[in-house]
């Protein structure tokens, strides 16, 4: 199988500061690969370059096998893109906004509108006004114009920000349609892994412009550490009598006790039965496998969990 995206030990320097660092990845055709990362990790920049809008200062990239060079044209038939949050006519209707649309990228076809609005089921809204659509059909409609001319890459830079729930929903249900129906590979930044890891094949973790992790997404669950939480009606009391009987712990965001210590998970009924003995019966004790998030950070922070909890 072929690589739609390939980079190869991509960086861009501004002034000294890397803000892309020596970035290889291979992405297979038809997958989706999430690209996640701090604000400021070099994800656009990423971005940009994958899409010949900046120059590389070392390093290259591909797209489905030839090199991509500032001003080449001949990717822009392959690869569709939003990179910032759409923006449509307000006032003008989804129709009207996605014909400007394709006569602006000079689509011949003239059903390319009636095409991509039966893809992204947009076709109950072809007639409401921009300004009307929810944020979820919103996105839809931004991703709609990037889908016009039936690119075989799909890249997006941050596609869920600001999105509730059910928009969030929305899009990964139609991402998912895409990769798995039409064949398209995407290329999807965030910096909320819970939100992207059910949609991704694959995950590259960016910090401070390298990326320090590339984990499958079906590896993840197996790469999460477990944890005991713990909560009684007196936690700092509590506290104190884990750290005197050596236990290590930290308090998470919600006030609560944690431990990620093996002797703590694996024997949790030794500290039922010492905080029980010391009139602080735990109210709370499960152990609870880490969640996404928390391992998001630990790994690009390379610091041990227990650290984590400033952070977090
Ligand atoms: N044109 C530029 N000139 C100088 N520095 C830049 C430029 N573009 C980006 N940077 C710097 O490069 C680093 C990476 O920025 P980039 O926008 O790629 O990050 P990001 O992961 O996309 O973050 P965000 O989600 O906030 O956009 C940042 O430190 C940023 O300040």
């Amino acid at each position: 199988m072929g690589y739609a995206i390939q980079t190869n030990q991509l960086t861009k320097s501004y002034n000294g500061l890397k803000a892309v660092d020596q970035v290889s990845i291979s992405i297979k055709k038809g997958t989706i690969y999430g690209f996640l990362g701090l604000n400021g990790a070099g994800k656009t920049t990423m971005i940009r370059m994958l899409l010949g809008m900046i120059k590389p200062s070392e390093g290259s990239c591909y797209i489905d096998g030839k090199q991509v060079v500032q001003a080449n044209p001949s990717i822009w038939e392959k690869v569709g893109y939003m990179v910032e949050t759409p923006r449509a006519y307000p006032e003008l209707t989804v129709k009207e906004n996605l014909e400007i649309f394709r006569r602006l990228r000079l689509v011949e076809n003239k059903q390319a509108v009636h095409n991509v609005c039966e893809q992204l089921k947009l076709t109950a809204y072809v007639n409401k006004k921009a300004k009307h659509l929810s944020l979820g059909n919103a996105q839809r409609l931004g991703i709609a114009k990037a889908l016009l001319h039936q690119p075989e890459i799909l890249i997006l830079d941050e596609p869920v920000n600001g999105l509730d729930p059910a928009g969030i929903v929305e899009v990964r249900e139609l991402l998912l349609d895409l990769a798995e129906n039409h064949g398209i590979t995407i290329f999807i930044s965030s910096h909320l892994l819970s939100e992207i890891s059910k949609t991704v094949s694959q995950i590259g973790i960016i910090h401070e412009g390298k990326l320090v992790d590339e984990v499958k997404a079906k590896q993840l669950n197996r790469l999460l550490k477990e944890r005991l939480v713990i909560h009684t009606r007196h936690n700092a009391a509590a506290g104190r009598l884990l750290s005197e009987s050596g236990y290590s712990w930290q308090q998470n965001k919600e006030g609560l006790i944690e431990s990620y210590q093996p002797e703590a998970i694996k024997k949790p009924e030794n500290i039922a039965r010492l905080l029980t003995e010391h009139q602080l019966p735990p109210v709370r004790l499960t152990v609870e496998e880490e969640d996404l998030e928390a391992y998001f950070l630990r790994v690009i922070t390379g610091k041990g969990v227990e650290q984590l909890h400033g952070i977090l």
